[in-house]
């Protein structure tokens, strides 16, 4: 592993998901250490028809490349592969899960590798937040020619808004279309093309890395809720929500906004902006 012996993925905001047959024919060893030299975070090697032996082949190349610059490597597909490369996690999909299922799979990489999740609508991802894993995937986004379909950023607030996990956004993502993500809330992204492609890969991924570490967070505003400040997706977050997320009875709490008392009936239609204070006064019913 790459020795930073950690599932923790909070600071980790780019991620290059490597498949040579998308690129523009550089071998994926040149390509990674340009991405390193660029900052990314994440590599992944997603080879989908190579024989086993050549990706144990290139695999240990990653992962010893990875190791040393402190980048986090992930294996596609393949949780037996990870642990055999010593990786650090694995990356699966739906349909991988039919294969090895969450279970499975954290069986097989161990208590200490990442375990990383796609999902491809809000309802898959709810079910994913339920499940062992460290990050998930969310697209579709934006059209691609991996997939035949794009979901668009209708959920994606919603989807950061319940995560319980580092979530990233995939799928078409380009420089013309990051700023649309950075302003619902994204921190980070996975993308192929768009860096691989690139004529200078080491000059696309600082430019991403640097979009994404100052827009990081700009769609979510400060609140304070019982005095303590806490960050929320912007105009995303009605005080129903508040109480609901909360695990609050309704009928037993008192919402106070800018130290006004809410009636519970307007609730559902006050969202909380930058700068409010909201106190929750739960109380315990008499008799
Ligand atoms: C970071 C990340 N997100 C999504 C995927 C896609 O996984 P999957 O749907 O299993 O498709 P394949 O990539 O295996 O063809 C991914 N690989 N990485
Ligand atoms: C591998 C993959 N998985 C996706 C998903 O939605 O699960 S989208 C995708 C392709 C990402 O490539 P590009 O950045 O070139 O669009
Ligand atoms: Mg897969």
């Amino acid at each position: 592993m790459n020795g930073r012996n950690t599932r923790d993925l909070t600071d980790r905001h780019l991620y290059l998901v490597l498949t040579e047959e998308y690129g523009t024919g550089r071998p994926l060893m040149s390509v990674a250490e340009e991405a390193i030299a660029g900052g990314v975070d994440i590599l992944q090697m997603r080879e989908k028809s190579r024989p086993r032996s050549d990706l144990l082949q290139l695999g240990s190349g990653l992962a010893a490349l990875c190791r040393k610059s402190g980048v986090t490597f992930i294996v596609n597909d393949d949780p037996f592969l990870a642990a055999e490369l010593d990786a650090d996690g694995v990356h699966l999909g739906q349909e991988d899960l039919q294969t090895y299922s969450v279970d499975t799979a954290r069986k097989i990489i161990g208590k200490d590798r990442i375990l990383g999740l796609s999902t491809h609508s809000l309802e898959q991802f709810r079910r994913a937040c339920e499940l062992d894993a460290d990050y998930l995937a969310f697209g579709p986004i934006f059209p691609t020619r991996t997939k035949d379909y794009s979901i668009g950023t209708g959920d994606v607030a919603e989807v950061l808004r319940i995560a319980s996990t580092p979530v990233v956004l995939i799928g078409g993502v380009n420089t013309s279309n990051l700023d649309l993500l950075l302003s619902e809330g994204a921190s980070s992204v996975a993308l192929i093309r768009d860096i691989m492609q690139a004529e200078d890969v080491a000059s696309r991924t600082r430019w991403y890395k640097d979009r994404l570490k100052k827009g990081a967070g700009r769609g979510r505003v400060k609140v304070r809720v019982n005095g303590r400040e806490e960050s929320l997706p912007d105009g995303n977050v009605t005080l129903q929500e508040l109480v609901e997320t909360r695990g609050l009875v309704p009928e037993r709490v008192v919402v106070e906004l800018n130290l006004e008392v809410i009636p519970r009936e307007h609730w559902p239609t006050v969202s909380l902006q930058a700068e409010d204070s909201v106190e929750l006064v739960s109380f315990v019913g008499g008799g």
